[in-house]
């Protein structure tokens, strides 16, 4: 059991409205030190308004957030978090050197300027101004001033938007290494990929509600479902109507088949078709238990 202690930051059924429109309706999330939490939900779900109301950057209108069991507007708080969010406004004539120099120095125990940039991939461009980087540079160069204040808690909000691949891996990378230290990270993202990558505990949100809350492989077994794939004569009709097959259709040259009961259907597959080719089994992704829960939200707000 964790202790009081090992809570970084904490929102306690927070409420948040604009106007007529409720944007969280009662929110309650913890997270523990050198955890790696992903935010999942759909566009409007809340994961920025929640992680607003963790940075002080607004009030709940009921409920309450905390960061180290303190008030987040703390200025102790602040010098212990690091934030890279969606935009950031930052002057474009600064070398990036003279940005993450500023930047350390709000932090009373900052890492070396070398180190930050390179765990941010950012140490050929030091002596370039901000303004004239491209889009995922400059997203690399938020990350290092993210983390150039050794903070105990990192809010990287859908960091890898616009990055190439080679750079989203390294950043990945930094992440890892970063909660090997005993970092705590609150990442929000609409990579699936990503939370399945990197994160030990997934939160799914949708209309201002947790709808789930638990580890990748906890979430994926809400749908237990397998995909199959191959090449067969078999007709789709047919397989559908097998036990524990809940589609079977063509898919060009393919059979698609979802199953729960994965090693039942491939005897009876491979039984009843002796030529089968190219036979390929997965087992539910990230992706479908993401798709399952907000569609289960959605047909149950309709049904309400
Ligand atoms: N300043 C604001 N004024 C009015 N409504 C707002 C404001 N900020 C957010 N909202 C609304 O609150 C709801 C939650 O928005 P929020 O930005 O937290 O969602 P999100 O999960 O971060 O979405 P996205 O994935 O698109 O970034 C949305 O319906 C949004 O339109």
């Amino acid at each position: 059991m964790h202790t009081q202690t090992d809570v970084v930051a904490r929102l306690c059924g927070a409420v948040k409205r604009y106007g007529s429109l409720t944007a969280l309706d009662g929110v309650d999330l913890v997270l523990q030190r050198g955890e790696l939490l992903a935010v999942l939900g759909p566009n409007g779900a809340g994961k920025s308004t929640s992680i607003s109301l963790l940075l002080g950057l607004m009030e709940p209108d009921q409920g309450r957030a905390e960061l180290f069991g303190m008030d987040p507007v703390q200025i102790d708080a602040c010098r212990r978090i690091g934030v890279m969010l969606q935009s950031a406004m930052l002057p474009a004539t600064l070398q990036v050197g003279e940005l993450l120099r500023l930047v350390s120095s709000y932090y009373p125990n900052p890492r070396p300027l070398e180190e930050s940039a390179a765990l941010a991939g950012v140490g050929d461009l030091l002596k370039r101004p901000y303004g004239k980087l491209s889009g995922g540079q400059q997203r690399r160069v938020q990350f290092a001033l993210a983390l150039c204040g050794r903070p105990e808690l990192l809010f990287l909000d859908e960091p890898t938007v616009g990055m190439d691949i080679d750079a989203r891996r390294k950043l990945w990378a930094a992440m890892r290494a970063l909660v090997a230290e005993g970092c705590s990270v609150v990442l929000t993202t609409h990579y699936l990929e990503e939370a399945e990558a990197l994160a030990q505990r997934v939160i799914v949100m949708a209309k201002g509600r947790v709808l789930s809350d638990g580890s990748v492989d906890a979430l994926r077994a809400r749908v237990p479902l397998t995909h199959i794939r191959c090449v067969t004569d078999l007709h789709a009709d047919v397989i559908a109507n097998w036990p524990q097959v809940v589609s079977a259709e063509r898919d060009g040259t393919r059979m698609r088949i979802s199953t729960s009961a994965a090693e039942h259907v491939l005897r009876r597959l491979l039984d009843a078709d002796a030529s089968l080719s190219e036979l390929e089994v997965q087992r539910a992704s990230l992706a479908d238990a993401f798709t399952a829960l907000t569609n289960e939200e959605t047909v149950e707000q309709e049904a309400a």
